[in-house]
């Protein structure tokens, strides 16, 4: 047992960098490291959020469990009057997955977004105080990914001043909506708007479903649960619920008329602002999943690396720090290194482009108070295209962490399992992956066609006006260590998303209708949207590096993580990159190198590096990644807490076993 707590703090030992300043790079700021870390030694120390026992809870336990803990972090918020910052910091630490989620991530939003500033001011403080519970109702059974097909009605009523909410067929009850199934009270509907005969489409409506008084159904309103979702634990602690109405009807001015509204006399007006910010809410939770992204994947990785640290298997003897024979840590297997650090690399990778995401949307709110919509195309494909490649690679990731951890990963006690089947519906929920590259390549072929136009592009398409350049420039890389200029890197990734999006955009030309084309080219549109997407990473972690970054070896541990994530994508994508013409087979294989090169020189620094994000042992819940490295005992131990060891011999044996053993004895007899 002390020579594995001995052991990382070894690995601790070799760490060529400042931790505690790496800490402050992953928080993104001195204030954001501060405020975290005290939430979250506060969450780690108070018994009330303990989780270890999630996994052997029934579905109905676990719901309650997380309505408590849902009750109790709002107690605390006001007990301890947390700041708008630190609540949220609690509800992330506390990582019990409940209504509140869809309330303050999506119902407030949509309101928020969507609601004229009357409508805001009676909504909002009774949301805000939690007098209501909302939930965001948009999907239906019939219809999720297009929205424009969504089949809930809502007609206006001329003679009453009210709109009548139905759902027409069995496709169109509300399906999915989290906080629904048992605990809305109310929740922001779509729902297409009729009036005056003619349809407008979808638009939103805040409608009351259940009472305030005895949370029953309020009349015409049927709603329950959905049932059983993938894993233990996870998504079973939320209640994502159906929702039926039969002729509900709602005061006029519960639409939310920012965008649109009815007036007395039915007439529908529009506003001046553009109809998608209808979908407003979608855009700021797309951009908080890449940061979730980033969280999921860089929790895998530290229970991993931690692990992989720990763990020995095979190898010629060695001699351990105190001159002990052991077996090789598994860390050093190359293999195993070539699996591991690019997801080490890529949490960093995700983390710095969803703070820049972050920062992306705050300016476009400010840009839209302002009634400046022109980048508002720009940062739905960003989000929508960011959203979708970290959430695919993040899910990929943490899949492999698990394998990384052999049979141990596979225990509910490593805390994997559960956290893969908590995050794998990211790559669904908010948008399905691909519809959501699908919107990214739409945006690309636009921006393509605009050139022709004179138009220049901007933000992250900029690169697009030197595409004469970076259709017949050559990568200049002539031996490995040309792979470490970030300028170098960048050219690469800049020819290949412009190769690739150019090629759709001429054989989009080839069919008959750009329907036609769209439909058959979508699989090659979207590998162009993931190339753009993937560029957008590498750009942002390369700035990052060219911003100030203070530490002891802090900036020199980002640059080999910026490389790996680069290099490893260039490995990954080769056919990309060789059939664009981007790089060379020789180029390609000198990548090779230098990324081996790569590996070996994070070796020393990946415990530490991991250490950087500052995770309490309670926010990972696993013991394969705890801190102390303490594995074997801590497993052990775990395994006794299991209910099936409460008794020696099993609930069962009298029925099932002790018949069978005896009937087999009396056979042996006879
Ligand atoms: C120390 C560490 C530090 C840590 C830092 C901080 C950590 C923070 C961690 C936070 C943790 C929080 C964890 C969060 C986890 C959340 C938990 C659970 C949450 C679950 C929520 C799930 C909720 C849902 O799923 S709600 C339902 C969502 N549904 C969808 O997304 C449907 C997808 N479909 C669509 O979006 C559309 O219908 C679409 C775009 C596919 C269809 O488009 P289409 O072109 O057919 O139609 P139109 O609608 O007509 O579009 C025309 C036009 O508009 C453009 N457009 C489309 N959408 C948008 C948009 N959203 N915004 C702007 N513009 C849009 C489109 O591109 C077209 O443009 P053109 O120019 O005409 O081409
Ligand atoms: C855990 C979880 C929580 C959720 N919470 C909410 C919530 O709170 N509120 C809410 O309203 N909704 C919620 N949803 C619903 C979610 O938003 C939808 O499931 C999502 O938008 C995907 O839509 P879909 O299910 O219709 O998938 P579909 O669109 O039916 O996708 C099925 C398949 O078809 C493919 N496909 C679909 N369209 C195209 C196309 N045009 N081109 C190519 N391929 C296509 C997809 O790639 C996918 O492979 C939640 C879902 C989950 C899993």
């Amino acid at each position: 047992m002390e020579r594995i707590m001995d052991h990382l703090a070894h690995e601790r030992s070799k760490a060529q960098f400042s931790v505690e300043e790496m800490k402050i790079i992953w928080a993104g700021s001195l204030h954001a490291f501060q405020v975290s870390d005290r939430i979250a030694r506060l969450v780690a120390s108070d018994p009330g959020f303990r989780k270890d026992n999630r996994a052997v809870l029934s579905r109905k336990e676990l719901f309650k469990s997380a309505l408590r803990k849902a009750a109790y972090v709002w107690k605390r918020i006001n007990e301890l009057a947390l700041s708008e910052e630190e609540a949220s910091w609690l509800r992330f630490y506390v990582d019990e997955l409940a209504y509140a989620y869809i309330h303050w991530g999506m119902f407030v939003p949509a309101i928020k977004g969507s609601a004229t500033e009357e409508q805001q001011q009676k909504w909002l403080p009774l949301a805000n105080n939690m007098q209501i519970i909302g939930t965001y109702a948009q999907t239906e059974l019939g219809h999720g990914s297009n929205v424009r097909g969504l089949e809930t009605t809502a007609t206006f009523d001329q003679e009453t001043d009210e709109f009548i909410i139905h759902s027409p067929t069995l496709t169109s009850s509300k399906w999915w909506p989290g906080g629904l199934g048992k605990v809305a009270t109310h929740a922001v509907v779509y729902a297409r708007l009729i009036t005056d005969g003619q349809d407008y489409g979808v638009h939103g409506f805040l409608v009351q479903i259940r009472s305030l008084d005895d949370h029953f159904p309020l009349p015409g309103v049927t709603v329950g649960d959905i049932g059983m979702k993938f894993g233990s634990g996870a998504f079973n602690s939320i209640d994502n619920g159906f929702l039926r109405f039969n002729h509900v009807r709602i005061p006029r001015n519960q639409m939310l008329m920012k965008v649109s509204r009815v007036t007395r006399q039915g007439k529908y007006v529009e506003s001046n602002v553009p109809k998608q910010l209808l979908y407003g809410a979608m855009v700021y939770v797309r951009q908080i999943i890449v940061a979730d992204a980033s969280i999921a994947l860089s929790r895998a990785v530290c229970i991993a690396t931690r692990y992989s640290a720990v763990r020995r298997q095979f190898g010629p003897p060695h001699e351990d720090e105190n001159g002990k024979g052991v077996e090789t840590q598994v860390i050093d297997y190359k293999t195993q290194q070539s699996r591991l650090f690019p997801l080490l690399a890529s949490a960093y990778a995700f983390r710095f482009v969803g703070e820049w995401l972050k920062w992306l949307y705050t300016d476009l709110i400010q840009k839209l108070e302002a009634n400046d919509f022109s980048t508002l195309p720009e940062a739905h494909a960003c989000t929508a295209g960011l959203k979708s490649l970290t959430t695919s690679a993040a899910a990929d990731g943490i899949k492999e962490c698990w394998k990384l951890c052999g049979g141990h990963g596979y225990l509910s006690s490593s805390g994997l399992p559960e956290l893969y089947a908590a995050f794998v519906p990211a790559c669904t929920y908010e948008g399905d992956n691909i519809v959501l590259l699908l919107q990214v390549s739409r945006f690309l072929m636009k921006t393509i066609s605009q050139l022709q136009t004179g138009k220049k592009p901007i933000g992250t398409t900029a690169y697009m006006a030197h595409v004469e350049h970076l259709i017949q420039c050559r990568c200049t890389v002539q031996k490995a260590e040309d792979w470490l200029n970030p300028s170098v890197i960048l050219e690469a990734f800049e020819a290949r998303a412009i190769r690739l999006s150019v090629a759709c955009a001429e054989n989009l030309t080839k069919f008959a209708t750009p329907l036609q084309g769209f439909s058959e080219l979508s699989p090659d549109l979207v590998e162009a949207a993931v190339a753009h997407c993937q560029l957008i990473v590498v750009s942002k972690f390369i700035e990052k590096l060219q911003q100030n970054i203070e530490g002891n070896g802090v900036k020199q541990q980002l640059e080999t993580l910026c490389n790996i994530y680069c290099l490893n994508l260039i490995h990954k994508h080769l056919g990309d990159f060789l059939s664009t013409g981007s790089i060379s087979p020789k180029q390609a294989s000198l990548a090779s190198d230098q990324l081996r090169s790569r590996y070996s020189k994070l070796r020393s620094n990946v415990i530490a590096l991991v250490d950087a994000f500052n995770y309490t042992d309670h926010f990972l819940g696993s013991v394969l990644g705890r801190y102390d490295g303490n594995v074997y005992p801590k497993l052990y131990e775990e395994a006794w807490k299991d209910p099936l060891n409460d008794s020696i011999v099993p609930d069962g044996y009298h029925e099932y076993i002790q018949p069978l053993l005896k009937q087999q004895l009396q056979n042996a007899r006879l």
